[in-house]
């Protein structure tokens, strides 16, 4: 009896022995290893893959709920190797899947692995390894937990907004060709100076979009809207570009049109865009006018038509950056592919008074009349010149003021031109004021205000409505 108890003391302690010597050794992981390959052998398994694309090159929806469901398992800290990033704050560290990685899962008792196959020949697959006893129990079910846990995390980080590029086309045939990152621009609508009732207008047209997918539906149309910013360098067209971005929380994908070859490559970028995205192609006029090559025409209107099809253009907003739109094709700017026309102008006196207000705190000082005549006698500058004269000066408005009025004095006679109502192109013709260019769709500027506020409104005469249908359109949705 005594001997009994002897030995198994002496196994008890063996046993703890051999327990701390392979945690602390790190053996537990190679026995576990051991263990799942003898399980392996003892069962037979089915595989599922999930491809990051379909045969149509569009994005697979399912891959990227199972990639975000992974990404949040607190299993993937025990795979070989895992990568680490940082959060949203400067100390959070985030784990993140590492291309060819395995990972464990276990659901309702079963447990299963994912590899993330990520090899730069083929697309990107997740493929789901199960024992095929399981699957009729399992399968099902499993997806569902995914679908509610990725959606859950989707709720979860709603502002968590991506910056997407486009690559070169030179892996043929392979992988998306988008690469993002965080999207931080800190551009809103109360950053950028701009007459108030125009950015409201902006605002409740971005809005009523939002709202309007049943409206869209109901017409037959692909639900997208398409804006045009137009207006001279330092404007704030890219920064309301991202403002529009932030307010509607959605996405950027960023056209670089440079990276494109051909209208081929441009249709299969738009169709790898996802949802609930800006579709953000700056300095098209430039693009068209200097670099007729890669992409015609007809392709970038194919693009802005969004291809015809509906299943992968929903939710979109497609924002167009111009100096002038005074020499592109007017087939690119009719209603339907530019529904809002944005016109930023060079900055006049209230818009100085803005910037004033708040790059220095300034709300009047005794050079301000100084400054409104300047302003009147036709000097301007963009609000980027006078917004960095008042940041290099930030610490004695004075010493901005007076540099500002130098320059204004210097380099700003008669840029102002276009804000008193007549602007001149580069060789020095008058071109039509902004007020005129309304008929291409919906002009939101502030020469005619007046003019577009009523179109908006749907208090448009019979004898325009051919030519506004956007605004028809958007009363239309203010009142549905
Ligand atoms: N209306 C504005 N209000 C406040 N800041 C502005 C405004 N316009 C420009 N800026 C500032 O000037 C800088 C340049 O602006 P931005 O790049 O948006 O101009 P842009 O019109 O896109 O110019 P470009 O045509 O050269 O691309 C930004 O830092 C922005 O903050
Ligand atoms: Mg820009």
């Amino acid at each position: 009896m005594m001997r009994a108890i002897i030995v198994l003391l002496v196994i008890g302690c063996l046993l703890f022995m051999i327990r701390v010597l392979l945690f602390k050794t790190g053996l537990i992981f190679v026995a576990k290893k051991w263990w799942r390959f003898i399980e392996d052998c003892l069962h037979v398994h089915q595989f599922f893959k999930v491809p990051e694309f379909n045969e149509g090159m569009q994005e697979n929806q399912l891959y990227r709920k199972v990639y975000a469901y992974l990404n949040s398992l607190t299993s993937i800290e025990d795979s070989d190797f895992t990568n680490l990033f940082t959060g949203k704050k400067s100390n959070d560290i985030v784990l993140g899947l590492d291309p060819n990685q395995l990972i464990q899962d276990n659901f309702l008792g079963a447990p299963l692995s994912w590899a993330n196959q990520d090899d730069s020949a083929t697309a990107r697959t997740l493929v789901l390894k199960l024992r095929k006893a399981d699957r009729r129990r399992i399968l099902r079910p499993y997806l569902q937990h995914i679908h509610a846990v990725s959606d859950e995390l989707e709720q979860k980080k709603k502002r968590d907004l991506r910056l997407f590029v486009n690559l070169r086309n030179d892996r043929d045939g392979c992988c998306g060709r988008w690469r993002s990152v965080p999207f931080t621009h800190p551009s809103t609508f109360d950053t950028i100076s701009m007459e108030t009732d125009l950015k409201n207008r902006v605002k409740s047209d971005l809005e009523s979009f939002l709202k309007a997918k049943h409206y869209y539906h109901r017409l037959g149309r692909v639900w997208k809207r398409s804006y045009l910013l137009y207006g001279p360098s330092g404007t704030g067209k890219s920064s309301f570009a991202a403002a529009m971005a932030s307010f509607m929380s959605y996405d950027v994908y960023d056209v670089d049109l440079s990276r494109v070859a051909d209208d081929a490559d441009l249709k299969s970028l738009l169709l790898q865009t996802t949802s609930k995205s800006v579709i953000l192609i700056e300095d098209l006029d430039r693009f068209l006018v200097e670099k007729p090559a890669a992409v015609s025409l007809s392709g970038v209107l194919n693009f802005m038509d969004g291809v015809l099809n509906s299943c992968c253009f929903e939710e979109r907003v497609m924002v167009f950056t111009m100096n002038s739109k005074d020499h592109v094709d007017q087939a690119l700017l009719r209603p339907g592919r530019i529904d809002v026309h944005i016109h930023f102008p060079l900055c006049d006196f209230s818009s100085f008074k803005t910037l004033a207000s708040s790059y220095l705190g300034l709300k009047d000082h005794k050079l301000f009349p100084q400054v409104e005549e300047i302003f009147q006698n036709g000097s301007s500058l963009s609000p980027a010149e006078i917004g960095e004269l008042m940041i290099a000066n930030r610490n004695s408005p004075s010493r901005a003021l007076k540099s500002v009025i130098t320059a204004l004095q210097t380099d700003g006679e008669g840029r102002g031109a276009a804000n008193a109502g007549r602007r001149l192109d580069k060789s020095g013709s008058k071109k039509s004021t902004d007020a005129d260019s309304g008929e291409h769709g919906g002009v939101f500027s502030r020469e005619n205000t007046v003019k577009e506020f009523r179109k908006l409104y749907g208090l448009l005469t019979l004898k325009n409505s051919r030519k506004s249908q956007s605004f028809d359109l958007a009363a239309a949705e203010n009142h549905s």
